[in-house]
């Protein structure tokens, strides 16, 4: 994809991200076109800087108009590559597993859950939000490489076996909210959301440093 897009200088290329955030608000206000000056003032870049930045994405900013806002989001979806959706799987479709599969993702994220899966017979061969729910025992013919991530809500006593088997199918990431604490190869990158320990260490600073105020 990117074979097409110019070539854009790194210190250019760091700028993306934040041209970009700013033009998504802008946009989502309802502008139509903003200057570099407007710009300048709102990312903090020089507006020169930004008119040669700008000038690498063949947008050139008209006297008096400045910059089309669709035509820039549109450039910086396309090199942030926004567009490419990571598919997701999901297992356990209990209390939390069901309210992810209910929460759309891909409505304002590049995530998508594509299946699920559970060992429950009531609920194998059903679809929630959309999803279908398929047998554990199908994992290994199901779970292909386009699913790069999955995200666990089973119960903590099955987490480990689980993770062995998503590890010798190829999965990347795993997004854990299991209490157990998953032994995974170097290469696979875990990231454990622990409600129970985020709503505590909420409490602690409460109590502990109370606002200024
Ligand atoms: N409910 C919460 O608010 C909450 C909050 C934080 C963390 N958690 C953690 O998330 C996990 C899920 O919680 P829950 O409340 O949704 O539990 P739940 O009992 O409602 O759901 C667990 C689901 O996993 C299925 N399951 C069991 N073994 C499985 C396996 N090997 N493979 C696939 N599916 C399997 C069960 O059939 C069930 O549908 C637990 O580990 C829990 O500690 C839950």
């Amino acid at each position: 994809m990117s074979n097409e897009q110019p070539k854009i200088p790194q210190a250019t290329a760091k700028r993306l991200p934040l041209y970009y955030r700013f033009l998504k608000n802008l946009h989502a206000s309802g502008k139509q076109r903003v200057s570099s000056a407007e710009l300048s003032e709102a990312v903090k870049v020089d507006p020169a800087t930004i008119r040669r930045d700008f000038s690498y994405f063949g947008a050139l900013g008209k006297k008096g108009y400045g910059y089309n806002v669709n035509y820039l989001l549109s450039f910086f979806r396309r090199t942030l590559e926004e567009d490419e959706v990571t598919e997701v799987a999901l297992f356990g479709v209990g209390n939390l597993g069901t309210a992810f599969l209910n929460y759309n993702f891909s409505k304002n994220n590049n995530t998508k859950i594509v299946m699920a899966f559970d060992v429950d017979e009531r609920k194998v061969g059903t679809t929630v939000g959309g999803v279908p729910v398929y047998h554990l025992d199908e994992l290994e013919e199901r779970l292909h490489e386009n699913i790069p991530v999955a995200i666990l809500t089973v119960p903590a006593a099955a987490a480990q076996a689980l993770t062995d088997r998503l590890v010798a199918q190829g999965i990347k990431g795993i997004l854990n909210f299991t209490p157990a604490r998953l032994n995974v190869p170097n290469h696979i990158r875990v990231h454990h959301i622990d409600l129970a320990i985020e709503l505590q260490s909420l409490v602690y600073f409460l109590k502990n440093y109370p606002s200024p105020s």
